[in-house]
């Protein structure tokens, strides 16, 4: 056996979202979200699962707090629901939404948690929809007056806040895959959504550094690794692609100042062109304090011209999989981390979602999710390796603190290292909530 070992000022926490954990969506003063409306639309989410209860997080975090605080963790990165705060989308504040979060916020601080605050978790405001969402420009101007109030009503509270989550999901698979909502399918569409939504995360950032409230300030995008089938120029290249739609369309105008021309170029191709307006490029650049990456699988893939709009086929190895049906490929977790230090500058990174889908149910008063333990115990040792390489890793927060309603696969789906009981609501723990206490509070494992 071997040890691998952490720093002492290494971070470690949980994760979780407002759309999939807190339920209580027509409490407190709560206007509807798109995920409201998608999941209350026939066919759209398996078993026709909502977000109505959740976990019900809403009335139950100070029991949520608890098991964080049992756990050890130094970080809960949680979301604000926009529609809480702005039912409207803009203009009026409901102050009980900023209430709850207060109580929330104040409760993880009572307890030693510090609290990372993801603004954009997927859950826009109906009303911005109605008015054509992330495509219209006024909706990136309703995100910065949003930012700016939570900046300034959680002044000295918070200190670290995340602008958009998985940017790639919101425009790629929401508006052009359509797997998410609003469920649109249109290429072009999600193009133009991809540069509003880090227009609004740039100009967020723009506000956070002029209201000089304190603090670090990022967004978190998704990325993947994908390993070529072949060393043929053609699969190379397919790989390039499929790597530069996830992490490079994003990453290279917030670090770069400029989209990838060879992603430019094939969308181009396809009819989807940027409308990238006077100034655009100087608000997404401005400069971030970290980001946040969130990984989960890795594929091997190639070159497949009848493959998709991207023409990339993944092909199956073998490779284990998770029980949403995702390979498990810990190596490529790594190389993704030092393909993104390399590319971008060592830019401080956290890691703010890794985590796996397994199943398993509790028997015996408990879930034997051993297979979710030798996930973590792989990929947080690919953590390690890639500090040891220079990479500039801050934390490490696992997805999720709770079982919860993972989206278009509602309920059927566990990330959990808390077992959720959709019934009655009863938390149980997984023998990973204890592997992963362990690991918290001495900050080594034995691989
Ligand atoms: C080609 C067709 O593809 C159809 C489905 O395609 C995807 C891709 C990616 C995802 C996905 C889900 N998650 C986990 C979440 N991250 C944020 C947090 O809220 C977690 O619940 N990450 N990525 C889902 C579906």
């Amino acid at each position: 056996m071997a040890i691998i070992e952490f720093g002492e000022d290494f971070r470690w926490g949980v994760a979780t979202a407002a759309y999939q954990i807190e339920g209580g969506v027509t409490e407190g003063g709560r206007g509807p979200s798109i995920w409201d409306t998608f999941s209350h639309t026939p066919g759209k989410v398996l078993n026709g699962d909502n977000g109505d209860v959740a976990c019900d997080s809403y009335h139950r975090f100070e029991e949520d707090i608890q098991l964080m605080k049992e756990l050890g963790v130094d970080v809960y990165r949680f979301s604000v629901s926009w529609p809480r705060i702005f039912p409207n989308g803009k203009g009026e504040v409901n102050r009980e939404g900023l209430d709850y979060y207060h109580r929330l916020v104040d409760e993880l601080l009572a307890n030693g948690i510090e609290p990372m605050c993801t603004l954009y978790h997927w859950d826009l405001p109906q009303a911005l929809q109605d008015i054509g969402g992330w495509d219209n420009r006024e909706t990136v101007e309703a995100f910065v007056a949003y930012a700016e109030l939570m900046f300034q009503e959680f002044s000295g509270k918070i200190h670290s806040w995340l602008t958009i989550n998985e940017p790639w999901c919101v425009s790629f698979l929401s508006n052009y895959i359509g797997a998410h909502a609003p469920g649109n399918q249109d290429l072009g569409l999600a193009v133009t959504i991809s540069h509003h939504l880090l227009l609004a995360h740039g100009k967020a950032v723009a506000k956070f550094r002029e209201m000089k409230t304190g603090g670090k300030i990022g967004f978190a995008p998704n990325v993947t690794w994908l390993e070529a089938y072949s060393n043929s120029g053609e699969d190379m290249d397919a790989c390039r692609r499929g790597m530069g739609w996830m992490i490079d369309w994003f990453l290279d105008p917030v670090f770069k100042g400029k989209y990838p021309e060879f992603m430019v170029e094939w969308f181009a191709d396809r009819e989807a062109t940027l409308a990238i307006e006077e100034g655009d490029m100087e608000w997404i650049q401005q400069p971030v304090d970290f980001i946040g990456i969130n990984y989960y699988e890795s594929n091997v893939a190639r070159h497949n011209k009848n493959s998709g709009m991207l023409q990339v086929e993944g092909i199956d190895m073998g490779y284990k999989k998770t029980d949403i049906g995702w390979y498990i490929n810990a190596e490529g977790f790594y190389k993704v981390l030092t393909f993104i230090a390399d590319k971008y500058g060592n830019i401080p990174i956290y890691i703010t979602e890794n985590g796996i889908c397994i199943n398993d149910d509790v028997e015996k008063g408990t879930v034997d999710d051993q297979r979710r333990v030798d996930y973590l115990k792989a990929h947080v040792t690919a953590v390690a390796r890639s500090i040891k390489s220079g990479v500039n890793l801050k934390g490490y927060i696992t997805w999720s603190l709770l079982d919860n309603f993972e989206w278009a696969e509602g309920y059927s789906k566990r990330f959990g290292l808390v077992h959720v009981n959709y019934r009655t609501l009863e938390r149980t723990k997984k023998e990973s909530f204890y592997w992963y206490q362990k690991l918290v509070n001495n900050h080594w494992l034995e691989v």
